[in-house]
Formats: C-alpha cells, structure tokens, sequence
C-alpha cells in the first residue's frame, strides 16, 4: 500500500504536470489502444459473411424470446451488450442494471445502385462505409465527421453534417428500419407501410423501441475532391446573413445551394464560411491533404485565412469529411496546448487524436465530473433565423469560441410525426415544407472555467436548454442535459412515441427515452458542488 502522503504528492504531480502525462502515457496508450480495436476490426471483417445475417438475427430473437419467459420480478428492461466506453456519448448509461443483448451486427449488406441504397447492419461505422462507399465512387448523403460512430446509433440517436442543408438529419436519408421488437418478432418500418408509426419514432429513441438489426440508406454520387472557398467574414449580422443566405433560409433563394457549408466563429465579429462543391482534379487550385499528420489542424489552418484572405483549395474527400478528426474539433486543444506546434505535429501528429473509446475506458468517477463541471460538449440543433441570439447568449454562457456551425433542414411531416417537433411557421422557408435550423456546437474548456470566474455549469447549461426550448430547438442527447422530465417532454414530442412504445410492447421491455439519456450521475448535486463560486 502506497502512504497517504505518497499518494498524494503523485497526484499533485500528474495534475501539474498533466501535459506531460497526456504526451507521455495519454497519447501512445490511446495510439495502442487505436491499433488494438483496428485489428479487432480487421479480424472481425476477415470472418465477416453477410450471408450470416438470417441467422444472427434470428439469435437475437430468440434472446428476446427467452428473457419474455423469465419471471417478471427478474426482468430487466433490455439495452445493448456494446460497451458504454465505445459508444460516443458524454455519458454512461447503466447497462449493468439491465439485461444486455449483443448484437453482433457488423456487415455491410447491399449496394443498390439502382435505388441509390445501401442496407447495413447496424454496427458498421462511418470509418467502414466511408472506406466501402468512397472507392466505388458514393458516400451516404449525410456524413458524420466521426469515423468511430456507427450507422444504428446514429439512426437510434442523430446525426448532422456540412451537408445536412440539403439533405436534412441523417434520419431523412433511411428509407427502412429492420427491428426486433419486445416479443421477439421482426418488423421492417417504411415512411409508407404498416410500420409506419414506428418508422416516424426510431429516430431520437436511442433504443427505447427494440433492438435495429439493419437499416437502409439513401446515397450520393460523388466526386474525388471538394472544392472548397474560405470567407473570413467580419461583423456578426454580415456572417449570419451569409450562411442563411447561402443555406437557402431567406425566400430569394438561389438555385443552386453550394454542397457543403459550414461556419467556424471565432469570436463575436469574425467567422469563416466555409462552402464546398464537389470537384474532379483541376491543376489551377492548390490541393490541401488537411488531415495528414503534420498538417495544421482544420480549424487552425481556417482561423490563419483572417491573415492571408479569402483563398480556394481543392480537398481530397475522404480528407474533407474526417477533417475535424484529428483535433476532435477544437476539443484535443484543451488536453494539450501545444499540439498543434509544427514541431510537434511533425514528430508525434501521428498519435492524434486521442481516441474517444480510449478517453470513456479511462474515466474514473472524478474525471466524469470534471469532464461535465469544467467542460461542455453540447450540440444544439436551432432555427437558424436566431443565428445572432444563439451566439449571444453561448458566449455569455460558455465564453467559449470557436463555436461551430452547420446550418440543417428541418422538415415538417405534419403534427404528431415523431419526437421532433413541427419548426414554427415562423421559422419555415418560404414556399417549402421546411425550415432552415443550424447545429450550434460549443465544445472544450469555458472561459469561465479557464480563468477562474464564477461558474455554474448546471445553471448555464439549464440556461442554455430553456432558450433551446423557448425557440423550438432541440439538443443533441448524446450530450449531458440538464432538464427534468417535464422539460424534457416541452423540448421533444412524445405523444406518438408513447403511443408507439405501448403498441410495439416497449412499455415494461426498454427503459423509456428520458431514462435512456439522461445523466447517470446526479448532475444537481456534482454541479453544485464542483460549481466556481
Ligand atoms: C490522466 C489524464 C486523463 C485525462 N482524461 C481526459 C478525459 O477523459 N477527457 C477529457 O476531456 N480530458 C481528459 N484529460 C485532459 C484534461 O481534461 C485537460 O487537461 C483539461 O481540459 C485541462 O483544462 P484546464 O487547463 O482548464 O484545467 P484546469 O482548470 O487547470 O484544471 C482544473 C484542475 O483539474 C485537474 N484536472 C484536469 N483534468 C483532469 C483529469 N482528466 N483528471 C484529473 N484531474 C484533472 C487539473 O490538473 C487541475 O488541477 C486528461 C488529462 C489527464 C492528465
Ligand atoms: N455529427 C453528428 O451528428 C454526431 C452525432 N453523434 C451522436 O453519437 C451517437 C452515435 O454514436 P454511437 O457510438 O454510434 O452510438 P451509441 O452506442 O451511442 O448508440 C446511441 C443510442 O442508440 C442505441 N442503439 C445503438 N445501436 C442499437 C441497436 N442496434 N439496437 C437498439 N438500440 C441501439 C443505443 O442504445 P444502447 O445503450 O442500448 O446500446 C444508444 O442509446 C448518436 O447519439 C449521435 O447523435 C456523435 C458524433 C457526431
Ligand atoms: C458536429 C457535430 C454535429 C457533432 C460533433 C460531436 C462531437 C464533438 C462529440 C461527439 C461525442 C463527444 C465525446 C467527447 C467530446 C465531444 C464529442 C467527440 C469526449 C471525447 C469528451 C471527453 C470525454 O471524456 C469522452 C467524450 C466521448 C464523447
């Protein structure tokens, strides 16, 4: 046993010297641990036969089957055996407390070049159909820029990307959900079949309907590079102005809206918009590798455009889509500082970035309260038209920049038709059946925080969530929230849901969405007590 005294003076020593640690044990641990799941992957894709899917799927019923004919008293409700540390929530729900099904699902099924389909299981992650889709000449409609989430997760939760101005969330490019629901049986939901129902309330039930074991996809065609034009913009109105404009939110709209936007704010009057089309090689514009391992990271490079001017590049894709990977946006900056040091990036770049699955398999019970006191992670889904008020009140908050912006169509599907609730009419595009909403993403440190000021996370997140509420927005649930049931239930409709959860026998099966997502910790209490006075 190490005394007391020892023990003490070590943990003095890794908290002042906590770069070094990140450098030194953080990085080349998070580097093996990154080889180890690759391998794993590698190994898992060598057995891979999708014609194996009939019969795994059936195994998973018969799993459900038999948990129906357990004693009531010894029913659990049901949750995935996937490990909490791999999947890419803040996080940690308490599957220990549940009865877990593994749904070893990890095979691409069929390419329909047809129907511009793809049908997946529900396990395969950014990483794998972006490596399968891209050669081939495709990539799915709406991208996430994280190669470690997975096409269910994403579907059972959201997802968004630079191209979601026109295609919407990630939900609105599946055109079939295939589900084993609480008594075993397996359902295949379409917009336009019996399950339709259903079909309207698997997005945002992060598992709280039945277990997804395949999904099909829409997909686009595809060029090799992304043309890509950087706008250093200042003054705020001017940059808001710019990206609605170019998202199509006012009513004179262009014809064509560029394939992919994005706006980087990096203080209250200055932005970069960002807007990219897909491109063949063209010898005229320069070509930026922007996620090689020496490279500045994405957002740097994009802040130096302040100095040297507008400017146009050509990106490969595959580096366009994972170019925020390797700073985790703007997130690795606050673990180490110096990361982005030419020297730096040029010697050990390559162990970047830390890997998400490694950071959750290493949170003790005190990283998991500073992460959530000392940090935000929050992507909120808002109407674009409250760009300004947006800005406005997550720099009073958060004081936190670069705040991320990707503008996202909301589509209205009528009253009733999932958790999502019907934008505003005041927020809808003119002569459209949707409104322009933005993911506002606030990520890393606080100002606050960093500079010792007062600071009550629970307070400004619980802030943060009533002006969400108050314009019709909704947050992403992979993040902390901080509302109670009953706001919960203002943000998002549940009535279809509910419904939804009794005809499918969810009710008593699957523990009920807010139970799946909020913190398992007792924020209220840590939040208080961690909170700077
Ligand atoms: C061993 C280790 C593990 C880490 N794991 C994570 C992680 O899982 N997720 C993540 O987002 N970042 C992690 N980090 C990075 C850490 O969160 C950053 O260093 C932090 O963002 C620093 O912010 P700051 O300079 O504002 O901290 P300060 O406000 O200066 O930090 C406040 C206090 O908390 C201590 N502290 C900060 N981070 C940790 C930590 N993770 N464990 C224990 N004490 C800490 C500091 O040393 C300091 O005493 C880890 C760092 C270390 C050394
Ligand atoms: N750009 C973007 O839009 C980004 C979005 N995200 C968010 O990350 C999450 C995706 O991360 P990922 O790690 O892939 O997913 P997770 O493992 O976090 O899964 C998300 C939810 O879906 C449930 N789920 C997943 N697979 C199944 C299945 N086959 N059957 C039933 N339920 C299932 C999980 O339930 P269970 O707990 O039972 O496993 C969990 O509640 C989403 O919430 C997404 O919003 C993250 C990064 C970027
Ligand atoms: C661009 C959009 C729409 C979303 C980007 C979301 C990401 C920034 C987050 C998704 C999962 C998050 C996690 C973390 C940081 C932010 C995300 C990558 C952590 C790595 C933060 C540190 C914790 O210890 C673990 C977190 C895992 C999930």
């Amino acid at each position: 046993m190490m005394p007391n005294s020892l023990k003490h003076r070590l943990i003095r020593w890794l908290e002042d010297n906590r770069e070094l640690v990140v450098v030194l044990f953080c990085l080349p641990a998070s580097f093996i641990f990154s080889v180890m799941l690759r391998v794993r992957g590698y190994l898992r894709r060598l057995g891979s036969d999708p014609q194996r899917h009939d019969s795994a799927v059936r195994e998973i019923q018969a799993r459900v089957q038999q948990w129906n004919k357990l004693p009531s008293q010894n029913r659990k409700l049901l949750c995935t055996s996937r490990p909490n540390w791999l999947s890419l929530s803040t996080k940690f729900f308490e599957k220990h407390l549940n009865h877990q099904v593994p749904i070893p699902l990890y095979d691409i099924l069929e390419l329909d070049e047809q129907n511009m389909t793809v049908r997946v299981e529900p396990m395969v992650t950014i990483g794998d159909i972006t490596e399968y889709l891209i050669p081939k000449g495709y990539s799915l409609a709406v991208t996430i820029e994280l190669v470690d989430a997975t096409l269910g997760g994403l579907a059972l939760g959201t997802g968004m990307s630079t191209h979601s101005h026109k295609a919407g969330l990630y939900h609105e490019t599946i055109t079939s959900y295939e589900v084993v629901i609480a008594d075993g049986s397996l359902v295949t939901a379409t917009a336009d079949n019996e399950h339709s129902d259903l079909f309207k309330t698997l997005p945002w039930s992060h598992g709280s309907l039945g277990f997804l074991v395949a999904l099909t996809l829409k997909i686009v065609k595809i060029k090799p590079y992304i043309k890509i034009k950087y706008i250093p913009v200042k003054g705020q109105k001017a940059y808001c102005d710019m990206i609605r404009q170019l998202s199509g939110t006012n009513e004179a709209r262009p014809k064509e809206f560029p394939d992919y936007i994005e706006g980087t704010i990096f203080s209250k009057d200055e932005a970069v918009v960002m807007i990219g089309e897909y491109s063949d090689y063209d010898a005229k514009v320069p070509v930026n590798h922007c996620s090689r391992w020496y490279k500045p990271w994405f957002y740097k490079h994009v802040e130096s455009l302040f100095r040297k001017g507008e400017k146009e590049e050509l990106i490969p894709l595959r580096d366009y889509l994972l170019r925020h990977n390797r700073a985790i946006f703007w997130v690795v900056e606050d673990m180490l500082s110096f990361g982005n040091d030419t020297l730096f990036r040029y010697f050990f770049g390559w162990l970047l970035p830390p890997k998400p699955a490694f950071l959750k398999f290493t949170t003790t019970p005190g990283i998991r309260a500073y992460t959530f006191t000392k940090q935000v992670f929050q992507d909120i889904v808002l109407p674009i038209k409250e760009l300004e008020k947006q800005i406005e009140i997550a720099s009073q908050l958060f004081e936190k920049f670069p705040l991320l912006v990707y503008p996202c169509k909301i589509i209205d599907h009528g009253p009733s038709s999932g958790q999502l609730k019907r934008p505003d009419a005041k927020y809808l595009v003119p002569g459209t059946n949707y409104a322009m909403y933005n993911d506002l993403g606030v990520y890393g440190v606080p100002g606050r925080v960093k500079e010792k000021k007062s600071y009550n996370p629970v307070s400004a997140m619980r802030k943060m969530e009533e002006f969400t509420r108050d314009v019709g927005g909704y947050s992403f649930l992979y993040a902390d929230i901080f509302m109670t049931r009953e706001e919960f239930e203002v943000m998002f409709d549940l009535s279809l849901y509910e419904v939804v959860r009794k005809k499918y026998g969810a009710e008593g099966a699957f523990p009920h969405l807010y139970d799946k997502v909020k913190p398992e910790i007792n924020v209220f209490e840590i939040g208080e007590e961690y909170a700077i006075k």
